[in-house]
């Protein structure tokens, strides 16, 4: 069988234009972006064999080559994703600048949340669904408003009512119209889909390292798209990130805080500044030699064990102490090669959620990066909210990969056997 890809995309139909000898290939195949066939077709064999231009026109009914007529798959949905991002981190830098205690609560879990982090989560679901009106809307989001529909959670309701709509009017004054606290309830409980394997389904963390973010440090606005279980695209805002390295070593020539990463899958990743420069293409180093190699890990203990990580960087022979920061803004990082490893290696018992990776791990695969489970598997984010990983997650580039795997092994081999 032969692959060719297709030229152009025509609504529901897709054309290939290719070359090839009719007579010993009868079989063609159109593929998608990701090289998986997508539609096949015979062409008969012309009596004389011969080499000559052929075009295959193939009636296709997905809605999905239907509403990619005049773009490249799921370009509207990046830019929608960029948008609701970058308001989400106006509204968090606003939200940190003036950290009041009164912002901070503790969930269920007693982990914390903030004002910014619901606000967050209002303005993204609000603003995709606006941008996309033609897509189902779905939305596997970290918070709910479970809180903020109690009577003692009324005055943090209005507050986040006024984050959100002062960032909109202020961003947005065009377009501006106030919503009302049950729209921002509405939003926020958008965010309830259990994601799976069928369909579309954003997934948001709409502040991912809240801890971070209380404590002034780094935070991220995560936000991916899963279709048919994959992670399709994904946009990764870091309001306190330099643009300029922030690995062992390296002295930044800038104090310029803001990233915004973004990948489509097949399309390479991106940075740009929050504030809106051209962006440019970003890759993991291509560093072999670990003693070249720094690696990135949780600022918080309790996320990520430091000391099976530094038995792990021990045994593979990296140098450098490790860079501890908070949220996804280590996937930024690591995606244009401050540092070459990423290790999570959650205490037991602690489940992995989809949105603390999606964005993440898109943005460094399109890098040229690799993001596995510890024992090597890829990440599966088709089965609901939850990542089934085995012990922990590590990233890292192409080179370093089969002997960090084997460091990792190794580590929790050892581990066990002294439990
Ligand atoms: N005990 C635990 N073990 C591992 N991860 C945890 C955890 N408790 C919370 N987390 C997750 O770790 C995320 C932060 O990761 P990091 O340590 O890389 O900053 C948190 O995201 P939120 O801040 O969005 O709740 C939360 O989902
Ligand atoms: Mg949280
Ligand atoms: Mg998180
Ligand atoms: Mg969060």
């Amino acid at each position: 069988m032969k692959m060719c890809t297709p030229t152009r995309w025509l609504g529901a139909r897709a054309v290939a234009v290719g070359s090839g000898r009719t007579s010993d290939c009868s079989c063609f195949c159109v593929t998608n972006f990701r090289n998986q066939p997508i539609i096949t077709t015979t062409i008969s064999a012309t009596p004389q064999g011969t080499r000559r231009p052929f075009s295959v026109f193939c009636s296709y009914s997905s809605p999905f080559l239907a509403a990619s007529s005049s773009s490249m798959p799921y370009d509207k949905e990046l830019a929608a994703a960029k948008k609701a991002a970058t308001l989400a981190a106006r509204l968090c830098q606003k939200v940190q600048k003036a950290l009041l205690q009164s912002d901070v609560h503790s969930k269920s879990d007693k982990s914390p949340v903030t004002v910014a982090d619901y606000g967050s989560q209002a303005l993204v679901s609000f603003v995709l669904e606006r941008e996309l009106p033609s897509e189902p809307f779905s939305l596997v989001a970290e918070e709910d408003s479970g809180d903020l529909r109690k009577e003692s959670g009324q005055e943090t309701l209005k507050r986040i009512t006024e984050l959100v709509n002062d960032t909109l009017a202020s961003e947005e004054s065009d377009r501006f119209t106030a919503l009302t606290t049950e729209d921002v309830l509405r939003a926020i409980d958008n965010g309830k889909s259990e994601g799976g394997s069928i369909g579309r389904h954003w997934v948001l963390d709409p502040i991912d390292g809240t801890k971070g973010f209380v404590r002034g440090d780094q935070y991220a606005i995560a936000l991916g798209l899963l279709h048919e279980g994959k992670v399709v695209l994904g946009v990764l805002a870091c309001p306190n990130l330099p643009l300029t390295s922030i690995g062992n070593n390296q002295q930044s020539s800038s104090n310029e805080v803001g990233c915004l990463f973004f990948a489509k899958v097949g399309d390479g990743a991106y940075m740009q500044s929050l504030n809106g420069s051209t962006h440019i293409k970003v890759h993991v180093t291509d560093t072999g030699n670990p003693e070249e190699a720094s690696f990135f890990e949780s600022f918080e203990a309790a996320h990520s064990s430091h000391d099976l990580s530094s038995s792990i960087a021990e045994k593979l022979g990296v140098k450098a102490p490790p860079v501890r920061i908070d949220s996804q803004a280590k996937y930024g990082a690591l995606s244009r090669g401050d540092g070459a490893i990423y290790l999570r290696f959650p205490h037991k018992g602690y489940r992995e959620k989809i949105w603390d990776h999606a964005a993440g791990s898109i943005v460094v695969t399109e890098a040229g990066g690799i993001v596995t489970d510890a024992a090597g598997n890829p990440l599966d984010f088709s089965k609901g909210k939850f990542l089934d990983v085995a012990s922990g997650i590590i990233v890292t580039n192409q080179k370093l990969m089969p002997s960090l795997l084997r460091a990792v092994k190794e580590a929790l081999n050892e581990k066990a056997s002294s439990l």
